[in-house]
């Protein structure tokens, strides 16, 4: 196994570029390949890590990257992740989140690199048919963006079937927070996320913050997320890291709190954490959310010897909140 330094693909996006921090305090060498369609060359620390600018899709470009870094493993983040836009542009996520991969794969084939870590959802479950989830959940996606994640587990399976790629499937749940330093952040363009808009919300960037949907089947009406923070999902990169290093097999993992918060509780502390009124619009249900998604966090804990440890949203809010108020956000040169 070559003894190269870890290829993230979408390093430079919100969870890549969190993840590459956690990393290089455990001393591993990195090399970054992101396209900056939404990933910002200023989240990276350019000094201690190799950026490639270019496309996963790129041939020529993954097999020179190949050939001189001869990566040990793939951490692969890189994807589009609008589940709205997913439903309207289907072909767009399965050209860039199913076919693209196939040429790092067909490189990772080729120069024996065995080992990935797959940024997986848990909207490759789709509607909830129990609650909490766990890892055999049957997996029905209900919209091209989860289709598409749960597609390249598949073929990531048959990978290791066939010439032994080991991988982990991350099936992360809510991303949120930011890293403690407040130098960097969540930073999409357009954001759709929750927390971030309610965020927008309360410094005036946007008007208001609209519910969708106040007739679920929860306590309040609101729909259910399990919020798990950005540093969490980067300490579990590095232990699924590890799982594989000490000869893990191919498995999924939750990456979840194991708790859940509505979107109007998100709110309530958004305004605690801010000390502002935010402006409330109560608007129809978003097509393709589910009510409900709690994960059942106890793989990770067996396997990974993981769980997380910012459980209160109100932490989440609070860093995201700095990173808001920061000197960088919406400044990011790229
Ligand atoms: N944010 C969440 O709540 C969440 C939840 C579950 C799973 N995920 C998954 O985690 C991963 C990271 O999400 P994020 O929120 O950090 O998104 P992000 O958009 O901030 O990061 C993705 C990065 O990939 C890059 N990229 C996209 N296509 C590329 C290509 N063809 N070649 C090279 N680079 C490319 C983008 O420029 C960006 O920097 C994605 O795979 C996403 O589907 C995110
Ligand atoms: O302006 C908004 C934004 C969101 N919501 C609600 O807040 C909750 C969270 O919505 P997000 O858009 O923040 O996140 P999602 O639950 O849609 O996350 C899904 O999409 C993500 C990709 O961006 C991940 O893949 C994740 O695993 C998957 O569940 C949902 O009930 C949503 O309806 C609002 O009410 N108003």
């Amino acid at each position: 196994m070559s003894q190269g330094p870890l290829l993230i693909t979408g390093g430079a996006g919100y969870i890549g570029s969190h993840t590459v921090r956690h990393l290089l305090e455990q001393n591993e060498r990195i090399v970054v390949l992101d396209n900056l369609v939404f990933g910002h060359r200023d989240a990276l620390p350019l000094d201690r890590v190799t950026f490639v600018e270019g496309d996963m899709a790129d041939a020529p470009l993954i097999e020179k990257l190949f050939a001189e870094h001869k990566p040990e493993a793939v951490l692969h983040f890189a994807a589009f992740a609008y589940v709205g836009e997913s439903v309207t542009d289907p072909l767009k996520y399965y050209r860039n989140n199913l076919a693209a991969p196939l040429t790092l794969l067909e490189a990772m084939q080729r120069h024996g690199c065995k080992r990935f870590i797959f940024s997986s959802t848990c909207a490759t479950y789709g509607d909830p048919v129990r609650i909490p989830i766990d890892e055999t959940h049957p997996q029905a996606p209900v919209n091209p963006y989860g289709a598409s994640k749960w597609m390249l587990e598949r073929v990531l399976r048959d990978c290791d079937t066939a010439w032994g790629l080991k991988s982990v499937f991350l099936r992360y749940f809510n991303a949120s927070g930011c890293h403690p330093s407040g130098e960097i952040g969540e930073d999409h363009n357009p954001e759709t996320h929750l927390i971030p808009r309610v965020l927008m919300a309360a410094t005036g960037e946007v008007d208001s913050i609209t519910v969708f949907g106040t007739d679920y089947a929860t306590p309040d009406g609101t729909c259910v997320r399990d919020y798990i923070h950005v540093c969490d999902l980067a300490s579990a990169h590095a232990l699924a890291l590890s799982y594989l290093r000490k000869g893990g097999e191919t498995t999924p993992v939750n990456l979840g709190t194991g708790r859940g918060f509505s979107v109007k509780e998100i709110i309530a502390t958004a305004e605690a954490v801010t000390g502002k009124k935010i402006p409330v619009n109560y608007g129809p249900r978003r097509a393709g959310d589910p009510s409900e998604l709690i994960a059942n966090p106890t793989k990770a804990k067996e396997i990974l010897q993981w769980q997380a440890a910012h459980t209160d949203p109100r932490e989440h809010i609070d860093s995201a909140w700095r990173w808001m108020n920061g000197p960088r956000h919406g400044r990011y040169a790229v």
